[in-house]
């Protein structure tokens, strides 16, 4: 099909159809290194399905999905995840039980898997990145902290954290700040501002004014297309973008 380009990511023609029902429909889309991405749009209009599509939990009806100009859309889930894709889903998936230094350290890449776990000795490397990450989502004063006791800000941060620690070359958050204090939010948005210098970071928020603290380039969907794309403040008096979406 197409020929290999420089964007990290480049979607092409991408379709999923659910009975008949196009959630997703010819859509293309080029996401390029260390880019700051924000998707928003109307609810139903294919937003999750595109991130479901990305990470393979979704398989596509037709179309590509290019990431490092390696095919994504026949690679299993956890194939996706290696080659450098990691998605953070709406509810976070952290444990409970564990304290924030022993959920990091578990989502080490070497630490993963069953056979990883037996054999997995907390390296100075681990130590190193699990304080670098730490700090970074704010969590270093709270490493012997139960996740379970952690405000809800926090919990979110942590996850993001446990994705950082296999280092993804794009992170994907659907999300992030629902249900967050206003405060959390800001503070979420200079962490989503930190972290997409070294990666590609693709944001799906409802939330218009965190949305302004982070954007760049903003995708709106609608029906399962673009609607429109570009800077925030052109998508912003997009009047059909209005219409649709912002002006409800
Ligand atoms: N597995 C599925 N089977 C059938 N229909 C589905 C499936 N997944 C999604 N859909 C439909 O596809 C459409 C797009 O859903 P999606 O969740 O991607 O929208 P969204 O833009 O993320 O919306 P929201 O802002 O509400 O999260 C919806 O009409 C939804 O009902």
């Amino acid at each position: 099909m197409s020929t290999s380009t420089d964007f990290l990511l480049a979607i092409e023609d991408l379709t999923v159809s659910f009975d008949g029902f196009k959630a997703v429909d010819t859509l293309n889309m080029y996401i390029d290194k260390n880019e700051l991405r924000v998707i928003i749009g109307p609810n139903g209009a294919g937003k999750t399905t595109l991130l479901d599509l990305i990470c393979g939990k979704t398989k596509a009806s037709s179309g590509s999905i290019k990431f490092k100009n390696h095919e994504l859309t026949k690679q299993a889930e956890h194939e996706i995840v290696r080659t450098g894709v990691g998605r953070k889903f709406q509810t976070p998936s952290i444990y409970e039980n564990l304290s924030v230094y022993e959920n990091l350290e578990v989502s080490y890449p070497e630490g993963r898997g069953v056979f990883g776990s037996l054999f997995f000795k907390s390296t100075d490397k681990v130590r190193d990145t699990v304080l670098q990450i730490a700090e970074e989502i704010q969590l270093l004063d709270e490493l012997d902290t139960e996740a379970a006791v952690l405000s809800h800000g926090q919990k979110q941060w942590l996850e993001i954290g446990m994705l950082l620690m296999q280092d993804p070359e794009l992170l994907m958050l659907d999300e992030p700040v629902a249900g967050m204090s206003a405060k959390e939010r800001d503070e979420t948005a200079e962490l989503l501002n930190r972290i997409c210098q070294n990666r590609s970071v693709i944001v799906i928020e409802h939330d218009m004014e965190f949305v302004k603290k982070i954007a760049r380039k903003v995708t709106v969907l609608h029906q399962g297309k673009i609607l429109a794309e570009g800077a925030m403040d052109n998508v912003q008096n997009d009047e059909k973008v209005i219409e649709v979406y912002l002006g409800h």
